[in-house]
């Protein structure tokens, strides 16, 4: 079975538009536990537009299913500009300090709106595998989010990683447009093909969703689990507003 991890980022990015904590970071992932999600992902960004350290300390502290933690692993401690919010500690401090079931690691550079590349490991893996032997060796699984590319997937094998997350946007955006769909998931499959020849496990993630998951799950080989947050939360906002809608409609003493 494949697990399902489900990312919080737009929880807290709900959150952060007020000062309060509604909605609840940890109150949410108890939702998803109780809905029968395997796993909580989180992506704290240094700017902490939504993930903010302190959520991962709060969600630590409750999880009983797997915590994964996505990021940067070369940014570095943050002041915040916000009074009340905890500085960012810079992301590998973060997360041997919490040591969460697995780490994701992401190269995205500080500014950027969203994920939107895999690692470069001809350039950085003498840079990387460092880093995932300093988190192995605190009992972290890691995963480096990679681009389907063969050579790229067997260098990721090199670092000594457990696993490898497929970053998924460019089958997402093939499958809504329908063009090249074949091309490009067959891409993946053969990224999935090298990466068991490798012994790498493998994750897949970004802007995954109802409509374009089954095909890319039935025929991706060996895929252990997707992380799936924004399509998720959208889905959760369509699926309840008309219940919304009655209960406030009700609260004005409406039928
Ligand atoms: C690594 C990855 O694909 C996800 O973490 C994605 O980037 C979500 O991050 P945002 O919610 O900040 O867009
Ligand atoms: N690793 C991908 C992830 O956590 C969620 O990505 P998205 O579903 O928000 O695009």
């Amino acid at each position: 079975m494949i697990a399902l991890s489900v990312n919080l980022n737009k929880i807290a990015l709900i959150r952060n538009s007020r000062d309060t904590t509604n909605p609840s970071v940890p109150g949410h992932a108890q939702m998803c536990i109780d809905a029968g999600a395997d796993g909580i992902t989180v992506h704290p960004r240094p700017d902490q537009r939504h993930i903010r350290a302190q959520d991962c300390y709060d969600l630590a502290a409750m999880l009983d299913v797997e915590f994964n933690i996505e990021g940067n692993p070369f940014t570095r401690a943050r002041k915040s500009e916000r009074e009340g919010v905890t500085d960012y500690p810079g992301f590998m401090e973060l997360v041997k300090d919490i040591r969460p079931a697995q780490v994701t690691l992401v190269p995205d550079g500080d500014g950027q709106l969203t994920s939107d590349h895999g690692f470069d490991l001809k350039r950085d893996g003498d840079r990387v595998a460092p880093l995932v032997a300093e988190l192995k060796s605190l009992g972290m699984r890691t995963s480096l989010f990679m681009d389907p590319d063969p050579e790229q997937i067997r260098l990721a094998a090199q670092t000594g990683t457990d696993r490898i997350e497929l970053y998924t946007e460019r089958y997402a955006h093939a499958f809504k447009t329908n063009t090249d769909v074949d091309k490009v998931l067959g891409e993946f499959i053969r990224a999935a093909e090298v990466a068991a020849e490798e012994g790498l496990g493998l994750n897949a993630g970004h802007d995954l969703d109802l409509h374009n998951l089954p095909r890319f799950t039935t025929e991706v080989p060996g895929l252990l689990e997707v992380s799936i947050g924004h399509a998720l939360t959208v889905d959760a906002i369509h699926q309840g507003l008309a219940n919304s809608i009655r209960a406030y409609q009700h609260a004005l003493g409406k039928q």
